[in-house]
Formats: structure tokens, sequence, C-alpha cells
């Protein structure tokens, strides 16, 4: 089996394959003061849960945003699964062209939702993740990676209202009923929801006719199924597009 781990700057995402199946996925917080055996005891908690012994796993992989985190999870492989875990950066082959001026300041996960995009669909792709940022990735009809953009995540924007304004208070990320909102959460909402469907929107249309090539747009992350119902351009969500990227890679790796 193969245990594949995406760390984002909020949660970090596990999955196990069973071949091409994903048997089993865990989402976690991501914290930066956990130690290699706090999250060695929290690992083999959801294993033991699932009845599933740390032996079972012959290989890891791991894309990380968060470098800290990155050794943190290397050192869990080599002493609790005896095993060197493939880790998403340089000395990887993903088989996708980077056309970014540093291709090694790209985001490991960024890289990943492409390479399994374009894998699943074989189409030019806008791939929009709504993670702790929303990152949008332009594949090209060749399959190369274009580059994007980065715009503050969802709960972020909603957090800095309520960081920055003395009388707004902490609100849930929701629809509203609608857009002339009559008291102070659903006008929090309203902005932040509906601008939030007003930028996605926005920026694929300016990079569909920037890239010129019509490219399909789907979108994963936590928050994609809020937001797509809503938005216009958004054509399909996949859940675990990044988890299914990291098999991708390590098959290509092996
Ligand atoms: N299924 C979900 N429903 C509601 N909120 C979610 C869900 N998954 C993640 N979130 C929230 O969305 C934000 C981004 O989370 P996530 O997608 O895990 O980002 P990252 O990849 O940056 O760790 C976080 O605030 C998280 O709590
Ligand atoms: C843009 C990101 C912060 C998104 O991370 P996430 O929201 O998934 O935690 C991450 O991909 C990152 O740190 N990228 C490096 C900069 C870049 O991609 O250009
Ligand atoms: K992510």
């Amino acid at each position: 089996m193969l245990l594949v781990i995406d760390v984002g700057n909020s949660n970090i995402v596990l999955g196990i394959y069973d071949g091409d199946t994903l048997i089993r996925d865990w989402r976690v917080s991501t914290d930066k003061s956990k130690t290699t055996d706090e999250y060695g005891i929290l690992f083999h908690e959801l294993f033991h849960l699932a009845g599933i012994a740390f032996s079972n796993i012959k290989d890891i992989i791991v894309s990380s945003v968060v470098p800290t985190l990155t050794g943190v999870l290397e050192r869990l492989a080599k002493q609790y699964f005896n095993t060197t875990p493939y880790v998403v950066g340089p000395g990887i082959k993903t088989g996708m062209p980077i056309h970014y001026d540093n291709p090694k300041e790209v985001g490991a996960d960024r890289i990943v939702n492409a390479v399994a995009g374009f894998e699943k669909y074989r189409t030019p792709l806008i791939i929009i993740d709504f993670g702790t940022a929303t990152t949008f990735d332009y594949v090209n009809k060749k399959g190369e990676y274009c580059g994007g953009a980065i715009a503050p995540g969802l709960a972020i924007s909603m957090e800095a209202l309520f960081q920055k304004a003395s009388k707004l208070p902490r609100v849930d990320i929701a629809r509203p009923p609608s857009i002339i909102a009559k008291n102070t959460v659903n006008s929090m909402q309203a902005g932040v929801f509906f601008g939030y469907v007003g930028l996605v929107d926005g920026i694929v249309q300016r990079m569909k006719a920037e890239g010129k090539d019509n490219p399909k747009v789907i979108a994963t992350g936590g928050l994609a199924s809020l937001i797509a119902p809503e938005s216009t351009t958004i054509e399909h969500v996949d859940e675990f597009l990044t988890l299914e990227g990291l098999r991708i890679i390590y098959l290509r790796n092996k």
C-alpha cells in the first residue's frame, strides 16, 4: 500500500492507496509545533482505528508547502515506516515541464494538482484549489504548467474582516439568503461568498482570454463544493485531485 500525504497550511491530508484505489483518507490540522513523535502517535491512532498496520505501507510520497513539516514527515517515514519517502520537489520526475521564472518556487501542491488534472482529462485546464490560499493553475494543451494566480483564501479573507474591524464578529463561511443582506453576519457572508464567486469567475475569464486554448475548469480543496454551484466557470469538482496526483507522481518515480 502507498501512503500519500499533502501538507497544506491549514490541513495535512493523508490517503492510503491499495493499487489505484483510495481506501482511506484523513484530514488533520497542520501544526508546526508538533514533533515527529507527536505526528507518529496521531498517525498510529488513525491507522489503528482503520485496522491498518504501519507495516502494510510499502512507500510514502509527500507534497508540502510547509517546509518545517517536510522534515518532520521525512523523519516520521524513516522512524515509523522504515522507508525513505518521495518528496515532491527537486529530483522528482513529474513528467510536466514547468514554465515559471524559477520552477523551484511553485508550490508542490500546485504541481501535483496540475499533473493529476492533465493525466485525468488530457485537455488544457485551469485548476482551482480552495485552500488557505486559493490557487489557479493553467495547463496548456501540450500538458505544460504555465503558471497561474494566488489569491487570499475564503477563510483567511473572512478572518481578516474579524481581525481588523472592531465591530465585526467571527462568522462562518456560508451562502447568505440574499446579496442585499439585513444583518452584520449575513452582510459579511454576502461580501465574502459572492465576492469570492466573482473573484473566481473573473480570474478564470481573464486566464481563458490570455491562454486561448479553451481550458476545462476544475476545482478542488476544502471549500470547492461551496463555491462551485454558484460559479459560472467551474465545470467539475474533484475532491481528491491532490492525493491522486501524488499517486501518479509516485508511479513515475518508483
Ligand atoms: N470540508 C470542509 N468544509 C469546510 N471548511 C473546510 C473544509 N475543508 C477545509 N476547510 C477549511 O478551508 C480552509 C482551507 O483548508 P484546506 O483546504 O485544508 O487548506 P490547505 O490545503 O491550505 O491546508 C481551512 O480554513 C479549513 O478549515
Ligand atoms: C500558494 C500556496 C501558499 C497555497 O498553499 P495552501 O493554500 O494549499 O496551503 C502554496 O502553494 C505555496 O506556498 N506556493 C509557493 C509560491 C508559489 O506557488 O509561487
Ligand atoms: K492544498
